[in-house]
Parts: C-alpha cells; sequence; structure tokens
C-alpha cells in the first residue's frame, strides 16, 4: 500500500491493507519515512517500509523545488531496490506524494499498480501514475481527469468497527450521558475551528455547557497534533470541553450524537458509516473548492449541514442548536447511514486481487 501525507491518503490504505490480510494476503504501507503513515501503521500494527519522498509542485504553483525532485528521485531509487527484492503481487497507490515513489518504482519494474482516487478530481500523483495502472478505483461515481474505462467505482474504504458507546466513550475519557459532539478538522487539524468553535460554543452553551432547553453537553475537539497547546488555555474554565491533539477516530466517531467537521472524504465517508449528523465547514482553499462540493452532497442527502467558513462566526452556533434536536438529529442519522459506504474496502479488494501477479 503505497500512501502517504494525510490522513485521507492514509485509512484507506489502512482498511484496504486490513480487508487483504483478512483474505490471507500479506501486506504492508510503503511511505515516507518519518512521515504521519509510519505512525500510522505502528499504531494499526501494520508492517511499514520507509522511503524518501520528495513534494512535486501542483500545477499552476510555479516550478517544483529541485531539492524535493533530488529527494523525490532518491525515493524512487529505494523504492525500487525494495520492490526488486520483495517482489509484491501487487503495489497499491492511494495518492500523496509519498505514494509516488512506491508506484513509479512497481511501474518501472513491470509489476501491477491499482490505484485509488479518493476525490472526485484525479489527484496530481494520480494523473502521473494512471496511465500505466491497470485500474483506478474510485470513491465518486465519475472522476474529472480519469478515463472511464479506467475507473471502477468502489467507495471510500473505511476501517469498518463500531465499538459500543459505552467503551468508545471511556476509551476517550467521556461521561456517558451528556449529548456528545466531536469536533474534528481533518487529519491536521484547522485552524479555522480551532479558532471559532470553543468560543462559539461557550457563547451558546454558556460556561456550564447546556442546551437552551436543557440537557448537558459534552465536546471532544480533535485541534491538530501541532495546535492542541493553543487550545488548551481557551477552554480551561469549561470541564466539559476536551481538546486532544489526535483522536482515535474509531472511539471518536462510535461515542458521537453530532460532528463539526471540515469535508474531506475521509471525514464525511466515516460519519456516514457510524451514521453521524454533520455541520461541516468545507475547506475553501481546497483544490477547486472540492470539499464545497463533498460538503453540499452530503447536506442535499440530509445527513449534514453547510456552513462556509466566510459566515463561520455568524452562523456556526445556530446550526449546532438546530442539528443538536433530537428529532433533527435522528432524521439526519438515517440519511447519513443510507449513504454508508460499508464494503467499499471489499470491493476495493476484489480490484486488486483481479491484477495481482
Ligand atoms: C487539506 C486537504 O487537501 N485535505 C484533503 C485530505 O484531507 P484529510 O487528510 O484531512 O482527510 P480526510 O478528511 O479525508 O480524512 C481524515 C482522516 O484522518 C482521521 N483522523 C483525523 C483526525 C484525528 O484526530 N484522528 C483521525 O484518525 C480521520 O478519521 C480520517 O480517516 O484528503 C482528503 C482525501 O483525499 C481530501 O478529500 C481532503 O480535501
Amino acid at each position: 500500500m503505497a500512501t502517504g501525507g494525510t490522513g485521507g491518503h492514509i485509512y484507506p490504505a489502512v482498511a484496504t491493507a486490513r480487508e487483504l490480510m483478512a483474505r490471507g494476503h500479506e501486506a504492508l504501507i510503503l511511505g515516507q519515512r518519518g512521515g504521519m503513515e509510519e505512525r500510522v501503521a505502528r499504531e494499526q500494527g501494520l508492517g511499514f517500509q520507509g522511503v524518501e519522498a520528495g513534494k512535486l509542485a501542483r500545477s499552476g504553483q510555479g516550478r517544483p523545488d529541485p531539492r524535493e525532485l533530488l529527494r523525490a528521485a532518491r525515493g524512487l531509487r529505494e523504492a525500487r531496490s525494495f520492490l526488486r527484492e520483495k517482489r509484491p503481487g501487487a503495489v497499491v497507490g492511494f495518492g500523496g506524494f509519498a505514494s509516488l515513489p512506491g508506484v513509479l518504482g512497481a511501474q518501472s519494474l513491470g509489476l501491477p499498480t491499482v490505484l485509488h482516487e479518493q476525490n472526485a478530481r484525479l489527484g496530481l500523483t494520480q494523473r502521473l501514475a494512471a496511465g500505466r495502472a491497470r485500474a483506478v478505483g474510485t470513491a465518486y461515481p465519475r472522476v474529472i481527469g480519469l478515463p472511464g474505462r479506467k475507473a471502477t467505482l468502489v467507495g471510500m474504504p473505511v476501517r469498518e468497527e463500531r465499538l459500543p458507546r459505552s467503551e468508545a466513550l471511556a476509551r476517550l475519557g467521556l461521561q456517558e450521558g451528556p449529548l456528545t459532539i466531536l469536533v474534528m478538522g481533518g487529519s491536521q487539524g484547522s485552524l479555522a475551528l480551532n479558532g471559532a468553535v470553543p468560543d462559539t460554543l461557550r457563547h451558546v452553551l454558556g460556561v456550564e455547557g447546556l442546551l437552551p432547553e436543557g440537557g448537558a453537553v459534552q465536546v471532544i475537539h480533535s485541534t491538530g497534533p501541532r495546535w492542541l497547546s493553543d487550545v488548551v488555555p481557551r477552554v480551561r474554565d469549561l470541564p466539559w470541553y476536551q481538546p486532544v491533539g489526535f483522536v482515535d477516530a474509531v472511539a471518536a466517531w462510535s461515542a458521537a450524537d453530532l460532528a463539526i467537521t471540515r469535508a474531506g472524504t475521509g471525514t464525511l465517508a466515516e460519519a456516514a458509516f457510524h451514521g453521524v449528523p454533520l455541520v461541516m465547514v468545507p475547506l475553501p482553499e481546497s483544490a477547486e473548492n472540492h470539499q464545497l462540493h463533498n460538503a453540499l452532497s452530503v447536506q442535499e442527502a440530509g445527513a449534514g449541514r453547510v456552513v462556509e467558513q466566510a459566515r463561520l462566526e455568524e452562523a456556526l452556533g445556530g446550526a449546532v442548536l438546530e442539528c443538536a434536536s433530537p428529532d433533527k438529529r435522528a432524521a439526519m442519522r438515517e440519511a447519513a447511514l443510507a449513504r454508508s459506504p460499508a464494503g467499499a474496502a471489499g470491493r476495493f479488494a476484489d480490484l486488486v486481487e483481479r491484477f495481482l501477479h
């Protein structure tokens, strides 16, 4: 599984590796030495092979930095020598610059490659690799930039694990009883959510953390590892507000009644699998504003509400209160479950198995 960089590329690789291992294959993660993928692979008990990787600038953002190109070249050499020795049945690429050494290395050695594209537009690294890939599994019915004959719709592979609510709450150090809100700004956190959510919730729920019509609330907020120390002092007087740098997502989704999130495909797919209603704040800088489109499709399905970042301060509190009402939550939960990506890891593993060497 060649992957790396952000959770959006790494967790579908974890889900696919698990599925292939359950079918009797061996699988490991190939990514950047020291990257987030190395930590996640270890936490998830998966093998890891690290290589160097270099960022190629996105089109329209100027020339790539020559030092990055050098790193990419060294990574390709390292990946090739690992793959030549290991001779895997296939290399599966999940996108992100750290997936490139493994995928291009495999292609140059004539090993089969299969890709997964998580977004509705083909990413840069996948564009470089798609021509020689045997197939591309997709999360959306149509992917801009990908010829239809290469594409197979499989959905977004997610970790298909649910914990009993009481076990999930205990694992996160939360209580039984209050309405539980998860705040999660993607795998690196979100400065916009970190900035606006604590004060907005303090404003609408008061220092006691109570809904206007009564009922206690507790919040678990994944700030992103780099930003935890900025958020902690701002909520120190709110015993119901727990900031963490990075959260165990299976536990968090199993415990949450409602979540305030960005709109990356991984986050939306996991929320659907767990039936968690969403208040979504799409990342305005995402390529071609794809997060807004992702979020609007969830809203149209009735499983969430979009709050645009430009209107965050005035609109977030109202959206949270509206979605917190029990009737509204029940309806949104049904709509979320109807979008569940359950089975995507299995469908993608079927596709990979078709091309195993
Ligand atoms: C800034 C950017 O370009 N973001 C992209 C990136 O998002 P990003 O990497 O944020 O990805 P997603 O929203 O797709 O997924 C985040 C993943 O990280 C996990 N997680 C997150 C926080 C935490 O505390 N614990 C945890 O486990 C989530 O459970 C999820 O599995 O990849 C996605 C899929 O290619 C794209 O749709 C997003 O637009």
